[in-house]
């Protein structure tokens, strides 16, 4: 146990007891951040906290936020009877003495002080526990002391009458929470420093940019701040950590200086090994984003690849510029996309001077205030888009029903992998439960007008998709198109249009990395661009990724709008090639064929096919395991179908590389119209 450890250190070996204790019992959550838009995966993960505690029925992190909420309330009710006992008279158990004051001062320090200065932080807005627990850092420290310090302590008190009450909260240490559950928020103040570069130095005494947090990080919390960076390959930022730990000790003493120093020496041989190996096997992005974020350490400056050195490498290799496509770009995208979300921009003052802002006028609702963000390729920023109403009731709607986001990677989703594109994020789709479709359908009407494309149907968008993150949460840099080109991935998402649906208070822009720019998340404003060219192919410089919420909590409502449903709008890409659908089967619903004879060749919409009315109110029955037959210039070509493809048009576009079905017929069709 850690309190162990810590007493110990005066007298024996720490280091030895130190890497003994992290390598034993630090199971961190497995990750390896960021690097580019290259997948990792991850393996699964032990199970959570709140799958053990199983206290709601969705999982808002891998520790829920209910979670959360009851365990900080547990713990204000142990820290309150905890005072309590120290205060009567016919005093308490000397054994218990030193651990009920230590946990109370920890309780004081991190906890008190930290949530008093939050409140005074956020705007003069009262704020409530729940947003209190929104900080992965404060989260961290406080399962670290309900994973280390409650349970002796709370074992030793239960049967002392004082206590009585603890036993009536259903504490059941089986399932408490783990050093994992721990870990895993250290996770997201790591990556945090390594996008942010803050100084940990002020932030580890409570203060970040403008912002009291009453943040008070211990030499020992910053020990394994120092691990779980090393673990996550951020070596610099483990750097930093350690020798804040340094500092601490220092200060504070409650853990042998000299341990900590050679822990931290042992940490830097780590990080020059990691970094030098890195820059040899030419992975730039990774080793410029450790080596970016190295301060300066005066007494051990020598001991790192300094900037200078870094300098020259750059010298020796020359980078890729920051337009087209080459393996080395994608390798710089980690480093760059890193600093857009730090707020740097490299579009140029020429640019700059052709993105203008108008109101844009359509027939059918008031103006909306357009702002481009980018000329080419176009990005466009919808301002007010959503009334608070509609936010709330998104976000109100999604909250109880988040689940991690499953990652695509090259055009399939993986099932399992929870947190590999998406970290700290979790998503829902908006189904027919929604309690208020006549808004749902206006928010989708509304995107229609502005994009001039069709986003309603299965063909034109997929359902409207909220997700939520939070501090340290990002979204690493990808494209949101499924494939390079049309031709290959009918499913091909090409726009995105995304609305920020409430204020988030640091962090979380959308760094566009290649273009040079960022958009940050203005409240119940939207994002728009196109991730496909007219003709068919990539926009690669439409890369993008979120970047790492750093206060509040962030959400966002996303519409991907695909091809087959908008085809007719991109008229030029390619030459219309019309096909026939064939069903051999034979007990079709004569509805069906009614409706296919009577379909006009140039109806086009891919709404009104007879298909789609298939899909939306006719028997099922009828189409189990139907043989298409698609007729395409002079080509026939035959498919067997499963029940999944059978049920959208756009899927059999997809299947035979086709624009759109003109018509739906039986056997022995007439001469198709070409
Ligand atoms: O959260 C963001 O700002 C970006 C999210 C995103 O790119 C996506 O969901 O595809
Ligand atoms: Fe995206």
């Amino acid at each position: 146990m850690l309190p162990e450890l810590v007493t110990a250190a005066s007298n024996k070996p720490f280091i030895i007891l130190l890497f003994h204790f992290l390598l034993l019992n630090m199971m961190i959550h497995p990750i390896s951040l960021i690097q580019g838009s290259k997948l990792k995966s991850v393996p699964a993960s032990a199970p959570t906290m709140e799958e053990k505690l199983s206290l709601s029925s969705f999982k808002e992190y891998p520790v829920s936020l209910p979670a959360l909420d009851r365990l900080l309330r547990i713990e204000n009710k142990f820290y309150k009877l905890l005072k309590k006992y120290t205060k009567i008279e016919e005093n308490p158990d000397e054994n218990l003495r030193i651990p009920v004051v230590k946990y109370l001062t920890r309780y004081k320090t991190e906890v008190i002080g930290g949530l008093r200065n939050w409140r005074q932080a956020s705007s003069k807005e009262r704020m409530d526990l729940r947003d209190n627990l929104n900080h992965p850092f404060l989260i961290f420290q406080m399962l670290r002391r309900l994973v280390y310090d409650f349970p002796p302590l709370y074992t030793s008190v239960l049967n002392i009458s004082h206590f009585h009450e603890l036993s009536t909260l259903g504490i059941d240490l089986e399932k408490w929470p783990s050093k994992q559950d721990a870990n895993y928020y250290g996770t997201l103040v790591v990556v945090l420093h390594h996008f942010y570069d803050f100084s940990i130095h002020k932030f580890g005494r409570g203060t970040f940019g403008k912002i009291v947090t009453g943040v008070n990080l211990s030499a020992v919390q910053s020990v394994e701040l120092n691990y779980i960076a090393t673990k996550s390959e951020c070596h610099s930022s483990a750097v930093e950590f350690m020798a804040f730990a340094l500092d601490q000790a220092r200060k504070f003493g409650g853990i042998s200086m000299n341990a900590v120093r050679g822990a931290f020496k042992a940490s830097i041989k780590e990080h020059d090994k990691a970094i030098g190996a890195l820059s040899q096997n030419g992975n730039y992005g990774l080793f410029i984003s450790n080596i970016g974020t190295i301060s300066n350490f005066t007494q051990n400056r020598h001991k790192f690849i300094t900037k200078k050195s870094y300098k020259k490498h750059l010298a020796k290799k020359k980078f890729p510029s920051r337009q087209g496509d080459t393996a080395e770009l994608e390798e710089m995208d980690s480093h760059n996309y890193m600093s857009i979300c730090k707020g740097e921009n490299w579009q140029s003052n020429d640019h700059r001077k052709s993105l203008k802002c108008w109101y844009k006028l359509t027939s059918r609702i008031l103006p909306y205030k357009m702002e481009k963000l980018h000329q080419h390729p176009l990005i466009m920023k919808v301002h007010d888009f959503m009334n608070p109403w509609e936010s709330a009731s998104l976000i109100n709607y999604a909250r109880p029903r988040l689940v991690p986001a499953r990652t695509i990677e090259e055009g399939y989703v993986k099932d399992g992998d929870k947190v590999v594109r998406q970290r700290a994020g979790l998503i829902v789709r908006v189904e027919q439960d929604f309690p208020h479709p006549q808004a749902l359908q206006d928010i989708e009407r509304r995107m229609e007008l502005i994009t001039g494309l069709n986003v309603q149907g299965r063909a034109s968008g997929e359902k409207l998709q909220v997700a939520s993150t939070i501090p340290g949460g990002y979204m690493s840099c990808h494209l949101d198109s499924l494939g390079r080109s049309l031709k290959k991935a009918g499913h091909s998402r090409i726009a995105t249009f995304m609305v920020y649906l409430n204020k988030v208070d640091a962090g979380g822009r959308t760094a566009f990395h290649r273009l040079g720019a960022a958009v940050r998340p203005a409240i119940h404003s939207a994002v728009f661009w196109f991730n496909h060219h007219p003709n068919g192919s990539l926009i690669d410089g439409m890369i993008h990724g979120g970047c790492p919420v750093v206060l509040g909590q962030k959400w966002v409502a996303t519409k991907w709008i695909r091809w087959p449903g908008n085809v007719n709008k991109y008229k030029c890409w390619r030459e219309r090639k019309e096909v026939v659908v064939l069903f051999k089967e034979q007990d079709r619903n004569e509805e069906i064929r009614e409706e296919a004879r009577n379909a006009h060749p140039s109806n086009h919409g891919l709404e009104k096919t007879p298909f789609d009315r298939r899909e939306n109110n006719l028997p099922h029955t009828a189409m189990q395991n139907p043989t298409l037959m698609i007729q395409s210039n002079q080509t026939i070509l035959t498919r067997e179908f499963t029940a999944d493809v059978q049920n959208s048009v756009y899927d059999i576009l997809l299947a035979f590389d086709a624009i759109s079905i003109v018509t739906l017929l039986h056997d022995n069709p007439p001469a198709p119209t070409l």
